[in-house]
């Protein structure tokens, strides 16, 4: 049924589940990135944040293969995804879970057929099989029974988030990548799908890569921020770290008045600042 398992070696805590060094992304003469270097670490939230244009989207699907690099590496589980024959690319491949932009579920499928297609596909279930897995999927993500044979039409926009991510981790991926998950969703319901992301990384023990406009989804869920500016990772750091680094569209982003309202409202609310 599934091709392995997550079982985290002790000593891989802190490990770099992928590298990305010298990357270049060009469309004809629009140079997107250049020289762009970044790590993810196994275990962290971490967020991806940058002006619009800046390339957070192409540099997420540069990583999980769907945009080849004009030129650079990209190491995932320390192997190079351009370099391996397409059986083993493809097993890498499943160890990526990744939620789109809009979400992308299949209109003319239910729930419950939306995330059993990559278990049939790719896992070789049966119907009956994979349809079972998908309501668990779909419980894990906050979703009640009676929307697995709802329609994306018929959901609300949280729901059809939830559900999207319901398939994203139907074939149990070590490393989660999200791309503005909370856009378009009312601010509880943002807070809601925070809480979810963090508690599914500590249950599951996910990676996770966030692109996010959502000062306060960066506040509530991550780790350490990058900041993709001039083509490249400016930085990337715990939030305060970032927030302190010179650079206008940081000290803009970060310190002006959204900036400080997220940062205030953390405080407010959450545990987690009293640590
Ligand atoms: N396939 C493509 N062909 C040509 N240009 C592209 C392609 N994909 C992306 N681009 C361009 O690359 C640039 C970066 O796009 P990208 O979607 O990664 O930005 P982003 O940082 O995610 O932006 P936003 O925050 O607005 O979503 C944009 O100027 C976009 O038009």
């Amino acid at each position: 049924m599934k091709h392995h398992q997550l079982e985290p070696h002790p000593d891989s805590v802190g490990e770099t589940v992928i590298q990305v060094r010298g990357l270049c992304n060009q469309f004809g003469t629009h140079v997107i990135h250049k020289d762009l270097d970044l790590d993810l670490m196994n275990g962290e939230i971490l967020g991806v944040v940058g002006g619009s244009g800046t390339g957070k989207t192409v540099l997420l699907r540069s990583i999980v293969g769907l945009n080849p690099p004009s030129s650079g590496h990209i190491r995932v589980f320390d192997k190079d995804l351009e370099q391996l024959p397409p059986r083993q690319r493809s097993l890498v491949e499943q160890r990526l879970g990744v939620l789109f932009q809009g979400g992308a579920l299949f209109t003319s499928l239910n729930l419950q057929e939306n995330i059993a297609v990559p278990l049939i596909e790719h896992a070789g279930l049966s119907r009956p099989e994979a349809e079972r897995l998908a309501r668990m999927k779909l419980a894990l993500t906050g979703l009640p029974p009676e929307a697995a044979l709802k329609y994306p039409a018929e959901l609300s926009g949280g729901m059809v988030k939830r559900a999207a991510l319901a398939r994203a981790l139907a074939l149990d991926p070590e490393v989660l990548f999200l791309d503005e998950p909370t856009a378009g969703l009312d601010p509880i319901g943002a807070a809601a799908f925070d809480r979810l992301i963090v508690t599914l990384r500590d249950a599951l023990g996910l990676t996770v890569f966030l692109v996010t406009h959502d000062l306060d989804t960066l506040y509530a869920t991550c780790d350490r921020i990058a900041v993709l500016a001039q083509k490249k990772v400016l930085v990337a750091d715990r939030l305060e770290r970032v927030a302190a680094t010179d650079d206008p569209w940081i000290q803009d982003y970060f310190n002006g008045p959204r900036g400080r309202a997220a940062q205030n409202a953390f405080e407010a609310h959450s545990p987690r600042s009293q640590e």
